[in-house]
């Protein structure tokens, strides 16, 4: 089947992002979409730039009309921002008949209704998972994982600039100004950051959620928003002493007469998982009444991670437009003619790292002798610990624990010198390791 053709409107951090990752990983993205998924026409304001990011093969224009005139395009992805010129280009490929794709919260928070409407009437998709979260699946995950629930409230840190401002400020104690600065360099920040930091940016996001969550309209005008301009350091430094941490969060809640819909600085006890995010990671807590508590954690913010949801749109809508219903949504999310027949590593091939416990003789020379093996093996060792001998065994014992932490390193060659470790005499007591995985 010929690929999806797909036109970009804008080609700035998150439009780059989205066309080097469809590049990148185009053979798997077909065989989960069942279908080639192919960008064939940008529409940038400075062409020089975008043919270095596209290159030949991709027509480049000025004219973002000219993209929605081209009939071969079937998906419109709108990646400009804000309410202007981005308004007019996505009703007027909802008119042309094109399914559109945005990251557009600013956009859909506002004017969604009417979007929606002109979408619903010409019967074709928008979709906008990268508008709430970044690369979070939270739209999915609100609108298809959580839908048997009635959903009681919705609480997250939805805005990665000002996140990672009061992550910078709190651990490196720099200024405000200077932190911005460089989530404006990072690609975080909105084009205009007063959106960030006075919190309009999460109260989009928090909006749209609302309305997946609690099937109402996006009713932007009525969020109550505050941004962390008029946090002082020592509120932070005196709720940390308090155990809590100050947070900006987006909260939307089913209350007795209606629901609540708020952005402002919070304060959250340490403990909790949402006061451990730090940086430009967005996390967003949903309760369920069936589920219960469940939370969703990732990038927020950045071309990759955005593009990550951009695509996912395009890969739904191309699934959806497919001819074969019976493989819409694939069983195991490849399309069963594509998918491969990969081998599961046998645990000797797994790399890894591991954390080690000898008990020893305590006698001089052991260590050397063991970690002399280690290195003779090529496994190199990040961290020692030797027990004091009368912590292990009692005072006048002759027994001690060794205990080390390795690198990465793959697991036969471990096998291998742990069985030669176990055989010498010093070492008194069954190894005993367990794995170690960073997990980051
Ligand atoms: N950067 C991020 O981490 C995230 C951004 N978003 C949203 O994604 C959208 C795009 O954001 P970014 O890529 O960060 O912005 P950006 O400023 O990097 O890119 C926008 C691009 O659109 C171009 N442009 C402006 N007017 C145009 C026109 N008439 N025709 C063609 N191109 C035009 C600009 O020259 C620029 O290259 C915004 O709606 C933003 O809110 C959403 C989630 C995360
Ligand atoms: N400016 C936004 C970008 C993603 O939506 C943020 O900082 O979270
Ligand atoms: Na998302």
């Amino acid at each position: 089947m010929k690929p999806i053709q797909v036109g970009l409107l804008g080609i700035g951090t998150v439009g780059s992002g989205t066309f080097n990752v469809l590049q990148r990983n185009q053979e798997e993205i077909k065989r989960r979409a069942g279908r080639g998924i192919e960008v064939t026409m940008v529409a940038a304001r400075n062409l020089e730039r975008a043919r270095s990011i596209v290159g030949d093969g991709v027509q480049v224009v000025v004219d973002a009309r000219a993209v929605i005139a081209n009939p071969e395009i079937d998906i419109v992805v709108e990646l400009i921002g804000g309410y202007g010129i981005a308004k007019e280009l996505v009703l007027e490929a909802i008119a042309a008949g094109k399914h559109v794709v945005t990251a557009n919260k600013a956009l859909l928070a506002v004017h969604g209704t009417e979007i929606f409407a002109a979408a619903q009437t010409k019967g074709v998709m928008v979709a906008f998972e990268a508008a709430v979260a970044g690369g979070i699946p939270i739209i999915k995950a609100l609108r298809e994982g959580l839908t048997a629930n009635s959903i009681q409230w919705i609480a997250g840190i939805i805005n990665g600039t000002t996140n990672f401002i009061l992550s910078e400020m709190r651990d490196k104690g720099l200024d405000f100004a200077t932190v911005l600065q460089e989530a404006q360099r990072l690609g975080y920040a909105e084009a205009d950051p007063t959106f960030d930091i006075e919190g309009v940016d999460a109260a989009h996001k928090v909006t749209l959620m609302s309305a997946i969550a609690f099937g109402m309209p996006v009713q932007f005008d009525r969020a109550h928003v505050e941004g962390i301009t008029k946090l002082a350091a020592q509120d932070i430094k005196y709720a940390e002493q308090l155990g809590y941490r100050i947070k900006l969060l987006g909260i939307t809640r089913r209350a007795k007469d209606g629901i609540e819909l708020r952005v402002h600085p919070s304060l959250v006890p340490a403990k909790r998982l949402l006061a451990n995010v730090e940086g430009a990671m967005n996390a967003v807590v949903v309760h369920g009444d069936a589920v219960g508590t469940t939370l969703y954690y990732g990038k927020g913010a950045g071309s990759e991670p955005t593009a990550s949801s951009v695509i996912a749109d395009l890969v739904d809508i191309t699934r959806l437009h497919s001819a074969d219903a019976a493989h819409r949504v694939p069983y195991l999310a490849f399309h069963p003619n594509a998918m491969s027949d990969l081998v599961v590593v046998p645990m000797r091939e797994v790399v890894t790292s591991y954390y080690l416990r000898l008990r020893v003789a305590d006698e001089a020379g052991v260590l050397a002798q063991v970690t002399g093996l280690l290195a003779t093996a090529g496994i190199s060792i990040d961290a020692v610990l030797q027990r004091e001998a009368d912590e292990v065994g009692g005072e006048g014992s002759t027994q001690t624990d060794l205990i080390i932490l390795t690198h990465n390193t793959r697991e036969g060659t471990l096998d291998d010198a742990m069985a030669q470790l176990q055989s010498l005499p010093t070492v008194l007591a069954p190894i005993v390791r367990i794995r170690k995985e960073e997990l980051a």
